[in-house]
């Protein structure tokens, strides 16, 4: 009885009213177009056949509910703060579900013909892609580093043609999305719908998901920061653009008058496992989770040799850049070895001021340097058929060749050239062949969406070409001596780099991994002196189904298992608490 709907609540929900909004009428009468006729509709069986189709447990059912009846205009959805504008939260862990009622909800969107009301997005490509939709970035039309930001401009026809008929958003992994961005999404949606500021999102309506105990956003602060530690200055000095921004999102994520939380596991099966989890994310481990999980350190005897089969295939999660551009080298010169082929690297075209890189120094910094300094462009990529890969640019959205997807590496096509051989890294052994002038790689991605009718090709062969980004490095360090650097005492050089837009994935990051569902892991709980996030600890250890389908690299510390949340994650945690109270108490039927 648990996953089915209360059938009083049913007859309630039959009678319900499409385009009921009414703030949103001046919008449409604005642009002239003929108010939609106020329809009585019955959606109850499309709303029931769907949360069927998708099989859908019962708190994302109350989460379907609630969503698609607030569509359809049901009372009982319009009548809370913001003129009936739902501002919702749905956080739930990885493998609650969160995607499969995105896509329930895409259905219903698209079964009662109103797609064009509705926006999936999300801070990053693959978060993007697992839900079907756009990276808010590109969804705002912004290149993400080129720090050009798009400009507002009132009557701005173009940004009101994309906005006039979005009415609902969702926006996935919450936790990567920053208050600055939000702010931006904000200001853009105020624009185009022209609203009265005061209105959040301009009157659209919100859906978040996503959990907190996640790696929070790289150059921005997360959502639930708390609004007094948004300024670092003395009281006295007035706030950035930058500090007034962020105010303005927080106090946007203090709207939020709908939660509902997804609890109920549908990935993982290890019962006492999910438990040790749970108490993970509360920082509250004790001695026997710790005592189960050393069962998985490596050089216990219910653990396998990191040489055989399953580990040898399995990724290893590490912590830091340097570390896994060093043991990736490592990994695909090893494996060309054992396959009795030359090591082979290709190698980055580095341009200055339009001209190439020739001083043998500055070439070989630029070259070693780690993916992560270099817009994602690897300097020197070792390869060798089989190899594992990861995207790091995105090439084709809709493709789904994103940044973050893996591939298998097939094959290199490249132009042979005359350059010398010389060694350019000691991270190489002295036969290594070095390729110049790469054409474009043929990677395996099982997940591309290309289609191909052509019999000899196979579908998921996909040619991936060399692209260019440019960085800025600092090369004050390898400045001759009595060469003068700048004021600051620093000399920076803006470089232009052509190369292949992927890397091994022998080894990634744990930051990388969020997100992922891994079959097999080996990861490290050693933690980097200066980490006290308890993010760190839980990325790694529930990227899987089982314990089973994880090792631990070395001996860790029982204190890494009790770290707590920060202040700001807790208290945000709480409020959350505190409105799925009130929207058990909203919603008391679909709730029983
Ligand atoms: N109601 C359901 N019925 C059947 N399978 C489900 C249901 N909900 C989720 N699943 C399956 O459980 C797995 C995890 O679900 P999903 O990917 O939606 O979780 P998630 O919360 O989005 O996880 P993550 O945050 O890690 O991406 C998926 O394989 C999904 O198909």
């Amino acid at each position: 009885m648990d996953d089915t709907l209360d059938l009083n609540a049913a007859k309630d929900a039959v009678i319900t009213m499409v385009n009921s909004n009414t703030y949103k009428k001046n919008i449409f009468e604005n642009y002239g177009s003929i108010l939609p006729v106020v329809s009585i509709t019955t959606n109850f069986p499309i709303q029931k056949s769907i949360a069927d189709e998708f099989t859908l447990n019962r708190k994302q059912r109350t989460a379907f509910m609630i969503i698609t009846s607030h569509l359809d205009g049901d009372s009982r959805c319009r009548t809370g703060d913001n003129s009936d504008q739902l501002i919702m939260c749905i956080p739930g862990c990885g493998g609650t579900g969160k995607s499969q009622l995105i896509r329930a909800l895409t259905k219903y969107f698209l079964v009662t013909k109103r797609t064009q009301m509705m926006r999936k997005l999300a801070p990053t490509g693959i978060a993007a892609a697992e839900i079907g939709g756009m990276t808010i970035h590109s969804f705002l039309g912004e290149q993400r580093n080129s720090g050009k930001p798009r400009t507002i401009k009132a009557g701005d026809l173009k940004l009101e043609k994309e906005w006039r008929l979005i009415e609902y958003l969702l926006i996935d992994e919450m936790s990567m999305v920053g208050l600055t961005l939000l702010a931006k999404l904000n200001r853009i949606i105020s624009a185009a719908k022209h609203v009265d500021p005061q209105i959040p999102f301009g009157g659209v309506n919100v859906i978040f998901f996503g959990a907190y105990l996640q790696y929070r956003p790289v150059y921005d602060a997360p959502m639930h920061t708390d609004s007094t530690l948004l300024s670092k200055k003395k009281s006295t000095k007035l706030p950035t653009e930058k500090e007034i921004q962020q105010r303005v999102a927080r106090s946007l994520i203090l709207q939020i008058n709908c939660v509902l939380k997804l609890t109920q596991q549908m990935r993982t099966e290890d019962i006492r496992y999910l438990q040790l989890l749970e108490r993970l994310r509360h920082g509250q481990c004790n001695y026997d989770d710790y005592e189960l999980l050393m069962t998985r350190v490596v050089g216990q005897p219910s653990v396998g040799s990191l040489r055989d089969s399953p580990w040898n295939k399995a990724p290893i999660l590490v912590f830091r850049n340097e570390v896994r551009t060093q043991l990736n080298c490592k990994a695909a010169i090893h494996n060309a070895t054992q396959s009795g082929c030359t090591p082979t690297v290709c190698v980055a075209q580095d341009t200055c001021k339009g001209k190439p890189i020739e001083d043998p120094t500055l070439m070989k910094k630029l070259l070693e340097l780690s993916d992560s300094k270099t817009e994602r462009l690897p300097g020197l990529l070792p390869f060798v058929p089989g190899m594992p890969v990861i995207l790091t640019q995105n090439i084709a959205i809709e493709l789904s060749l994103i940044n973050g997807i893996n591939g298998i590496f097939r094959q290199l096509v490249y132009q042979p050239d005359s350059m010398s051989t010389d060694v350019l890294s000691q991270a190489f052994p002295n036969n290594t062949q070095y390729v110049h002038r790469p054409l474009y790689a043929l990677i395996e991605i099982a997940r591309s969406k290309i289609k191909c009718n052509l019999e000899e090709v196979q579908p998921k062969l996909v040619p991936i070409p060399l692209m260019e980004q440019t960085f800025r490095v600092d090369v004050t360090d390898i400045l001759p001596k009595g060469k003068k650097s700048t004021s600051n005492g620093k000399a920076i050089l803006s470089i232009k780099r052509r190369a292949l837009p992927f890397v091994p994935a022998y080894c990634i990051t744990t930051h990388k991994s969020q997100g992922q569902t891994l079959n097999k892991v080996v990861i490290d709980l050693k933690l980097l002196n200066e980490t006290d996030d308890i993010v760190a600890v839980y990325v790694p250890l529930s990227r899987v189904k089982r314990l089973t389908d994880l090792i631990i690299l070395r001996q860790f510390d029982y204190k890494v298992l009790v770290i707590k949340p920060s202040k700001s994650q807790i208290a945000e945690i709480e409020r959350l608490d505190k409105l799925y109270l009130d929207t058990q108490t909203r919603f008391p039927d679909w709730f029983q």
